[in-house]
């Protein structure tokens, strides 16, 4: 198994084989994943599945018990967690909260607010937003690393279905502004399937993964998500064709496989 660092025709960033263990417990076995840019990745799991530990082993927080994880050389990373936690008794506005971790000029502050749509918070007490505003002030946090890869972690929970549709259409747009990859992990299943171009399901060990509709139809999809799988399978029985860049209609073939 290669540990060298990946070259511009290789994905951004890529796991072979990877395996974590908390003691005794094998939290992830075996695991392949790897993001392409320009494309979005989406882990989905049933809970304690190993996603957020996937996710932090990709970036470096969580060890490894076997297997790699290669970058490409100065691969830059934003990382929007589950939750971050805030002192209540800090006096910190949006904005200086985001300058927390590291030196931002005014230009990029600025621009990364707006992406994220929440420039009209940024002299807010960062204390006195709400739960679904602070999952967009932790994507503008995300979005100052101008990274080349965008790895969010659940960053629907808390938004209601009108935010969801608008962060989904801002990531959307910061990817193809910028071409960076999208890694995502999410509960969302509706969202997964329209929105993403490779699906992961994840329960300790890979599933089953591929494209959204393949993995739609895989009997251990279907075992881990049951009745909700089976509403997506309908959903998407309707939806063979994908948009052309121009817009127009492109029939898809049915069928497929899933690889494990
Ligand atoms: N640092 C740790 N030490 C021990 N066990 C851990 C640690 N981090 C995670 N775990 C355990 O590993 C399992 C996987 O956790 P993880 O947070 O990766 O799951 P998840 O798929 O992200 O779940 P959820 O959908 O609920 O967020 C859980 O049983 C969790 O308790």
């Amino acid at each position: 198994m290669s540990t060298s660092p990946l070259t511009p025709s290789e994905p951004l960033i890529r796991a072979e084989g990877l395996s974590v263990r908390f003691g005794s417990r094998q939290v992830l076995d075996r695991v392949d994943v790897a993001v392409q840019p320009g494309k979005v990745v989406t882990l989905i799991g049933p809970n304690g599945a190993g996603k957020t530990t996937l996710v932090r082993a990709l970036l470096g927080l969580v060890k490894p018990s076997s297997g790699s994880v290669r970058r490409r050389p100065g691969l830059r990373i934003g990382y929007m967690p589950q939750r971050l936690a805030v002192d209540p008794t800090l006096p910190l506005t949006v904005r200086r909260f985001l300058a927390l971790w590291r030196p931002v000029t005014a230009g990029r502050m600025t621009a990364a607010l707006e992406q994220a749509g929440v420039a009209r918070l940024a002299d807010q007490p960062v204390q006195s937003i709400s739960g679904g505003e602070m999952q967009r002030v932790l994507l503008a946090r995300a979005l100052l690393a101008e990274p080349d890869l965008l790895v969010l972690d659940e960053p629907d929970q808390a938004v209601d279905v009108h935010g969801q549709a608008e962060l989904y259409a801002r990531i959307d747009a910061v990817r193809r502004a910028s071409g960076c990859g999208v890694l995502l992990v999410s509960h969302d299943l509706h969202t997964v399937m329209a929105r993403t171009d490779h699906v992961v399901c994840l329960n300790g060990h890979v599933c089953c993964s591929g494209h959204p509709e393949d993995v739609s139809r895989h009997p251990e999809y279907h075992s881990l998500f049951g009745g909700h799988a089976a509403e997506l399978a309908v959903y998407l029985h309707h939806h063979d064709h994908a948009h052309a860049d121009d817009g127009s209609l492109v029939r898809t073939t049915e069928g497929g496989c899933c690889h494990g």
